[in-house]
């Protein structure tokens, strides 16, 4: 069986205008791969396809070897597919630790917002706290999340995300308008992501992705340019031409 993700021949058409141009690529147990591109290159919509918002044109995505091209958004999201949460899915009026109750609980089938007040059971917490761990956030788990600075709101984004366990991990943008001062918590917590997690990384800041990322997948115009290592990347003159111009060093 093939470990993690496989794309193939995946491509979408708007119209007459084609935004996905037979992808294939693999994100395999582990992978810490990064999707970049100029705008418009089509990243965003790679992303709404696998997590199923877009149906695509043609072509197949498979998990662990089975076709998830059937698979609804919520069945997605089961089956081990996660993206992260937009800032506004937060509940800030509550706090970072009933934030993070909430997706464990609605996994658990106890969705209803009153109940993240309360504790869950034994295990439930005990998620919380490892979570909460995990990502470094045990000293703010009872402050109400609007009083966190912005890098520390995404951070808790993530945890609610990582709630859903699952296999691979979409992160569209994880740094977009957080503070220079504080994209070091951003790096730091993907550095901290669970080993065998698959994580997707969609990023316009050059730097958080030389830091995060092993493999580098390149999308101009709906179409992968090349794949590689960073190394690689840097050195291919189509991509410096293109992408990061051809001053970069
Ligand atoms: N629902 C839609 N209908 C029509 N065209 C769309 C739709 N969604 C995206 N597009 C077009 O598809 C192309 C790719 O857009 P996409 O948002 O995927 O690019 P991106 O690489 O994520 O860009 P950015 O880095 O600016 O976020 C663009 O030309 C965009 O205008």
């Amino acid at each position: 069986m093939i470990d993690g993700l496989a794309v193939n021949g995946l491509s979408k058409h708007f119209g007459g205008l084609q935004v996905a141009r037979n992808l294939t690529l693999s994100l395999p147990g582990g992978a810490r791969t990064a999707l970049i591109g100029p705008n418009g290159a089509g990243k965003t919509t790679f992303a709404n396809l696998l997590t199923g918002v877009l149906k695509p044109t043609s072509g197949t995505i498979l998990l662990n070897g089975k076709s998830i091209g059937g698979l609804s958004e919520a069945e997605r999201v089961r089956a081990g597919i996660a993206k992260t949460f937009q800032i506004t899915n937060l509940f800030r009026d509550l706090t970072v630790r009933e934030n993070i109750r909430l997706p464990i609980l609605e996994r658990e089938h106890r969705t209803k917002k009153v109940f993240c007040r309360s504790d869950g059971t034994p295990e439930i917490e005990f998620e919380i706290v490892q979570l909460l761990r995990d990502l470094e956030l045990t000293p703010l788990a009872d402050k109400p999340v609007r009083g966190l600075a912005y890098g520390q709101q995404r951070l808790v984004e993530l945890a609610l995300t990582l709630a859903s366990r699952p296999k691979i991990l979409i992160l569209d943008e994880p740094a977009a308008g957080v503070p220079s001062t504080e994209s070091h918590l951003i790096v730091e917590a993907i550095k901290r992501l669970p080993a065998d997690l698959s994580v997707l990384i969609i990023e316009h800041d050059m730097q958080l992705v030389f830091e995060v990322a092993n493999r580098i997948i390149v999308l101009v115009n709906g179409a992968i340019l090349m794949e590689g290592t960073p190394e690689e990347v840097v050195a291919n003159s189509q991509v410096r031409e293109l992408y990061l111009g051809g001053g970069h060093d």
